[in-house]
């Protein structure tokens, strides 16, 4: 039995698509209506350039087809768990049937090591860049002050993350070293496990391969078929305390069939460590919306994060019990 697993409707109907070529006003009122409902969406005729996001891609096929020593090497000198990984996940005993490449973003002696840093940094940029872009538009629609959002991931302080995932074929796994146990866990093997993203905003991308299920208001895991020319996008849990519960930070989670390699590219945009996160005013109402969350630094509600598992539901923490008065002005 596959741990947390949850009945799976079998379309991805319920997941919006949003032309971003469309009038300026539209694109928005649809962004802020996925936020509200599902927490997740896919944007087309985003304006990202198709060669970055390929090259980005050639290069991710070519890391990990190196071999597991020269993988092993790639580390980051100050923190253990950023780098190449291989299974183990986060700090706290998660692990799926994944291998990955965890990076700051402004990190740029770890990037230099790459033979490929030109072509993060583009995909860097262009994703950040889209990443603002979304953060405006929900902005604008939810009537608060301009760049609310999108000034906490601009400043050369952000802390945001790129993760590179690479779920290989089940055959490597059961022909190699790596034994999968269970035949059922065989079929439908974990290769992330069930999580909300902690930062503000996840863009993310996929080969064609897929794999990524959201948990929709039933609590029902809901496909996302991979379309290689689109982002996901989804609400972070910074997001949700921002709005004060207004937007949802999705459930979400990979199961790796085990056919072909999924490939998948996300940008994890972060404010600085010290950003104050809090319930932004126009979102509290004292009568109808009270406050929901207290305040709290990024780097306490990280800290938090990254002693508990993939699973739990962190947030939770940091809902209040009283009426708190401190203020954030953003
Ligand atoms: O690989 C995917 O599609 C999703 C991975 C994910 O949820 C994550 O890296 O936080
Ligand atoms: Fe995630």
């Amino acid at each position: 039995m596959v741990k947390g697993s949850q009945k799976i409707v079998s379309v991805d109907q319920d997941i919006p698509i949003i032309d971003m070529s469309q009038e300026r006003t539209q694109v928005s009122k649809q962004i802020v209506k996925a936020c509200e409902t599902l927490g997740f969406f896919k944007v087309v005729n985003h304006g990202v350039d198709q060669t970055i996001i390929s090259r980005m891609e050639q290069e991710s096929i070519n890391f990990f087809a190196k071999p597991v020593h020269e993988k092993n090497s790639v580390k980051s000198a100050n923190q253990p768990n950023f780098g190449y990984g291989f299974r183990d996940i986060g700090l706290s005993g998660d692990s799926g049937e994944i291998e990955y490449l965890l990076f700051h973003t402004n990190d740029s002696a770890f990037l230099s090591q790459f033979s490929f840093s030109s072509a993060v940094n583009c995909y860097i940029e262009a994703v950040k860049q889209l990443a603002r872009e979304i953060l405006d538009l929900m902005a604008e629609e939810l009537r608060v002050p301009p760049y609310t959002f999108s000034k906490l991931i601009s400043t050369v302080d952000s802390d945001s993350l790129v993760r590179v995932n690479h779920y290989t074929p089940s055959d490597e796994f059961l022909g190699g070293t790596t034994r999968v146990s269970d035949k059922s866990e065989s079929l439908m093997r974990v290769g992330f496990g069930e999580h909300t993203d902690p930062q503000i905003l996840t863009v993310l991308r996929s080969n064609g391969v897929g794999g990524l299920q959201v948990s929709n208001s039933d609590g029902l895991w809901v496909p996302v078929f991979s379309d290689p020319s689109a982002f996901c996008v989804n609400v972070g849990d910074l997001l949700q305390v921002m709005t004060n519960g207004r937007f949802i930070s999705v459930k979400h989670r990979v199961m790796a069939s085990g056919k072909e390699s999924r490939l998948s590219t996300a940008y994890f945009a972060a404010p600085p460590l010290q950003a104050k996160i809090g319930p932004i005013p126009p979102m509290i109402k004292t009568v109808n919306q009270p406050r929901v969350y207290q305040t709290f630094t990024w780097s306490e509600y990280k800290k938090f994060v990254y002693s508990h598992r993939l699973e739990d539901s962190r947030l939770d923490m940091f809902r209040t019990c009283k009426d708190e008065d401190d203020e954030i002005v953003y």
